[in-house]
């Protein structure tokens, strides 16, 4: 372990720093949402600025949907900034021209002082209105994040289930969620830094016009190696950006291998750290040998940058010179040009890194824009018919083939479940159990066939009302970070005073996770996670209690329970099953591969590869030979062949 802990400056290695490190895996190479980068990358500035145009408009228009009076208040400040920094210009000459006038020294400084107090003045405003423009404009950050987050999570929780199966949709939630959401506010940002750019170039631009327009084109002239060290250090750091991306990312999931709950019993089981410090090692030192070249590369561009400027300046002074020599500016005018020149090109430099950024960052942000439309579409829309309550279930010929793939996952399948009945769903691995429990729950849409509530086609249902009768135990199901009672409470979260129902606490009764609860060390109160101060872990088996809890807490017309005691101890599952048997008002559909709990169900439908091959009750079955009985025989005898080996001889 010592001699991997050794250690080593990062640039010691002196391999290629693009190579990539050797145990590189496939899915960490660049992915799709990288052609954006690429893109970017790869289009000239003047391209960049043709489309301006329409990228203001859009982040207006988001500035503008988000909160009217931060927008106007952030642009028209900075363009009452530059109104005073024209003044400030045109004030400052005076100042100059009656400093430099002839006679007196104090005759000469009081003749200027009222031009030096309107200078001071609008100095002072440009400050102070900057200041507010900066506020306005950090105001709207949080807001636009805040917007832009809920529409995303709005459109997330809307559509259908099925999209999560299909591999594009997840690809461009992952975009739209982990960069395409950020940049919006970005987008602003860099639309409002471009207005302060260009209003502070006019600004500097009129003044000096009003001053003598010869001057301009040299502002201009020495303006422009200011724009081109800026766009070209800008493009270039993002090139090297784009070059490191793939190790950043290996170093993020190395990081978060090394430094999260969830990892640290297996690397420390496996002992694999050596191996993860080794490797993260690797990519560091390729990582941060690149970093130094950029930074290398950067003071060149800068070098040469400012060579050029200053031969810039140095053009503009020979002018200025000639100007002053041939009488066609004053000294007075030609002192303020020089400040503008410097005004004129911090401002330039503003537009243009705006620019720059602008472009790049609206590509990821029409990702997330494209996201919200696929998103929408894929809301269910259903029918308008309500429903309280279902008497039969009747799936006719329904089947279900998910997104890419090329046999059915469910095939034809037709069979009927009626209130009072508790029936189950039995058969092998991967032969469609949860997948026809999801299409009876609505969580998917059929294929082909369909499904009628008491004689109705359930697509024509209303499916929030469709979705009320529903209570699924899933098989994965996922640890709530709430309380126990939370865990429990958001199985029916809006549930009315008035309507009937077990409570939290007979619920939890209900699941064998009562007593558990209660000797938590704030009893339902407790928050069931350790990422958090005086979070609790549970076990497996509790947290399945806690599961079935909240399925029996929602007291739904249809129970379907995927799996449910898959992690109990017997104790809990005898109690639950005792309160999964027939109930007047409920159908319950089980799925389980423990064939004893089925024995008593109403009628048990067997499936094999998607389609449903036996149906009957358990002594039906066994009488008619088949699939279940070998299952359930299989089973039977490893626990007659258990009792035998146990026995002590
Ligand atoms: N989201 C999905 N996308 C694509 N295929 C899927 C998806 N979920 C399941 N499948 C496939 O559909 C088939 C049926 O899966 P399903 O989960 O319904 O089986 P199951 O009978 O519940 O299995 P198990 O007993 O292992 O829980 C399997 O071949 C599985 O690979």
């Amino acid at each position: 372990m010592e001699s991997m802990a050794r250690q080593r400056t990062p640039v010691e290695d002196d391999d290629n720093p693009d190579d990539p490190p050797a145990t590189m895996l496939p899915e960490l190479e660049d992915r799709e949402w990288l052609h954006h980068a690429q893109e970017f990358a790869h289009t000239s500035f003047w391209a960049v600025a043709r489309r301006l145009p329409r990228l203001v408009r859009e982040a207006v228009g988001l500035a503008w949907s988000t909160n009217r009076r931060d927008t106007v208040t952030s642009i028209g400040l900075n363009i009452a900034a530059g109104v005073m920094t024209t003044f400030g210009l045109l004030a400052t000459t005076s100042v100059l021209r009656e400093l430099f006038a002839a006679g007196p020294t104090p005759d000469r400084v009081r003749s200027a002082l009222p031009a030096l107090i309107v200078a001071a003045s609008a100095v002072s405003a440009r400050g102070g209105l900057t200041i507010a423009a900066g506020w306005a404009q950090a105001r709207l950050t949080p807001q636009i994040n805040y917007q832009v987050e809920l529409r995303l999570f709005e459109a997330t929780t809307a559509v259908d289930l099925a999209a999560f199966d299909d591999a594009g949709f997840a690809e461009e939630m992952d975009r739209a969620r982990d960069r395409g959401m950020a940049e919006a506010a970005w987008i602003v940002d860099h639309t409002v830094n471009l207005v302060t750019g260009v209003v502070g170039m006019l600004a500097t631009a009129v003044a000096v016009t009003v001053i003598q327009p010869l001057l301009l084109p040299c502002l201009l002239l020495a303006a422009v190696p200011q724009a081109a060290t800026a766009v070209r250090m800008a493009r270039r750091e993002y090139l090297a950006m784009l070059a490191r991306i793939t190790r950043r990312r290996r170093m993020w999931m190395l990081a978060h291998l090394m430094a999260n709950r969830r990892t640290a019993a297996e690397v420390r089981a496996y002992q694999m750290r050596d191996f993860l410090l080794a490797e993260y090692r690797g990519v560091m030192a390729v990582e941060t040998r690149a970093e130094l070249r950029l930074v290398r590369s950067q003071t060149g561009t800068r070098v040469v940058g400012a060579t050029m400027a200053g031969l810039a300046t140095f053009g503009v002074y020979a002018v200025l010179g000639g100007l002053l020599l041939g009488g066609m500016v004053a000294l007075a005018a030609a002192a303020t040009a020089l400040l503008a020149l410097q005004s004129a090109r911090t401002s330039m430099g503003v537009a243009v890194v705006a620019t720059n950024s602008l472009y790049e960052d609206a590509l990821y942000y029409q990702d997330y824009r494209d996201f919200l439309a696929r998103a929408h579409a894929r809301v269910p829309v259903g029918g308008d018919r309500s429903t309280d309550g279902v008497d039969v279930i009747e799936l006719d010929g329904v089947s279900l083939r998910y997104p890419d793939t090329d046999t059915p996952a469910v095939d034809r399948v037709s069979l009927t479940i009626r209130r009072g009945e508790v029936v189950a769903l039995v058969g092998e691995n991967g032969s469609g159990k949860t997948t026809l429990a999801k299409l009876i729950a609505g969580l998917y849409q059929p294929t082909g066939g369909v499904i009628r509530w008491d004689g109705v086609d359930a697509a024509e249902l209303d499916p929030r009302a469709l979705g009320a009768q529903v209570a699924v135990m899933t098989q994965e199901w996922w640890k709530f970070p709430f309380t126990a009672g939370q865990n429990i409470r958001v199985g029916r979260h809006d549930r009315p005073p008035d309507r009937p129902g077990p409570s939290v606490q007979e619920a939890a009764g209900a699941a064998a996770a009562h007593d558990m609860i209660v000797g938590l060390p704030h009893g339902y109160d407790t928050l069931l996670d350790r990422e958090f101060k005086d979070g609790h872990e549970l076990s497996g088996g509790q947290w399945q209690r806690l599961v079935a809890a909240r399925g029996l807490y929602r007291d739904a017309a249809l129970l379907i329970c995927d799996e449910p005691s898959a992690a109990l101890d017997a104790r809990a599952e005898h109690a639950l099953f005792q309160h999964l048997r027939r109930h007047p008002d409920r159908a319950v559909v089980l799925i389980t591969h423990r064939l004893a709990n089925v024995r008593h169900a109403d009628r048990i439908f067997v499936l094999d590869q998607g389609r449903l091959i036996q149906q009957g009750s358990h002594d039906e079955l066994m009488a008619a030979g088949g699939l279940y009985r070998e299952l359930f025989e299989l089973q039977a005898s490893g626990y007659r062949a258990d009792a035998d080996d146990a026995l002590p001889r």
